[in-house]
């Protein structure tokens, strides 16, 4: 593979009953992504219980002194690969608040970057899905661009994808590949979840790999899957379905080059009719 080019794997893991048994298989799962060559790694939102806002309660650690962080860190380091922790609840101090906090890790184990779900779900998608996150989730409030071997990635978790001002303050910052983590409903998932992958890509011309747990009929909140990766002309370039599995895709700056030279869209916007705002001014993230 030249240097122009990394293998992405993004897992679809389908989360145990308890924290235990869910290190066990990140460490698994995660030496089968790297023995196929992986250089980056994915883990899906909250990986380390099932989608139930009581659970969430009690598995909540906090970061840095909890036992996922130091399971992630060790096993970015034992795999040498640069490890995006999924999600988990971060204790906040309030006894029945967290936040929604993914940690991501450079191959020598180190904490490179850390996002908090911004958007909070608070829905009413009718009688069974009446959501409301801000009673159990605290909102982070920065975005959170990575700086990693290959390119700079901007990551928003779940909800985060719906909104397309964040995705493109990502481009303008100079990401080339946008991670989503994200248990999406069994409502808005069939619908929005790859559409907006697609659009979030061919807007802003990066890939976008979103990346969900698998699904589980037996879970309060039932997942819906279907994990993959969009290239940045918007065409979905790997992707699986609703079972655990790991996707692979190469992340390949020349083809993201000649898509951004044949459809030159930056310097195409029409920045005198309409306004637009520049945040390529190196504003610390
Ligand atoms: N939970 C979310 O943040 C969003 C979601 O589940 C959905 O859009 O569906």
């Amino acid at each position: 593979m030249s240097s122009s080019c990394f293998k992405l794997a993004i897992i679809q893991m389908f989360v145990e009953r308890t924290k235990e048994l869910n290190h066990i298989k990140v460490k698994r799962l995660l030496r089968e992504a790297t023995g196929k060559g992986a250089k980056v790694v994915v883990l899906p939102e909250f990986f380390t219980c099932r989608c139930d806002p009581n659970l969430f309660r009690e598995v909540m650690e906090p970061v840095p002194n909890g036992p996922t962080f130091k399971l992630l860190s060790e096993a970015a380091k034992e795999n040498e690969v640069f490890l995006f922790g999924g999600s988990y609840p971060e204790s906040s101090g309030k006894p029945d608040m967290f936040f929604n906090t993914s940690n991501i890790f450079n191959p020598r184990g180190e904490l490179i970057g850390q996002h908090r779900k911004l958007h909070m779900y608070d829905v009413d998608l009718g009688p069974h899905l009446h959501i409301t996150e801000s009673h159990h989730i605290i909102p982070g409030n920065r975005l959170t661009v990575v700086k990693t071997d290959y390119c700079k990635i901007g990551v928003g978790i779940c909800f985060d994808i719906q909104f397309p001002e964040m995705a493109r303050i990502y481009r303008q910052r100079g990401c080339d590949l946008l991670i989503y983590m994200g248990a999406m409903t069994l409502k808005s998932g069939p619908v929005h979840w790859k559409v907006l992958s697609q659009a979030r890509a061919a807007d802003n011309q990066v890939y976008v790999a979103a990346v969900g747990p698998a699904t589980d009929v037996t879970s309060p909140y039932v997942p819906w899957g279907h994990s993959s990766v969009a290239s940045p002309w918007g065409e979905i370039i790997a992707s699986c379905e609703s079972e655990e599995a790991i996707v692979y895709a190469d992340i390949d700056f020349d083809y993201l080059k000649e898509v951004r030279r044949m459809l030159p869209l930056e310097s195409q916007r029409r920045k005198d009719v309409y306004k637009t705002v520049d945040l390529t001014d190196g504003t610390p993230v």
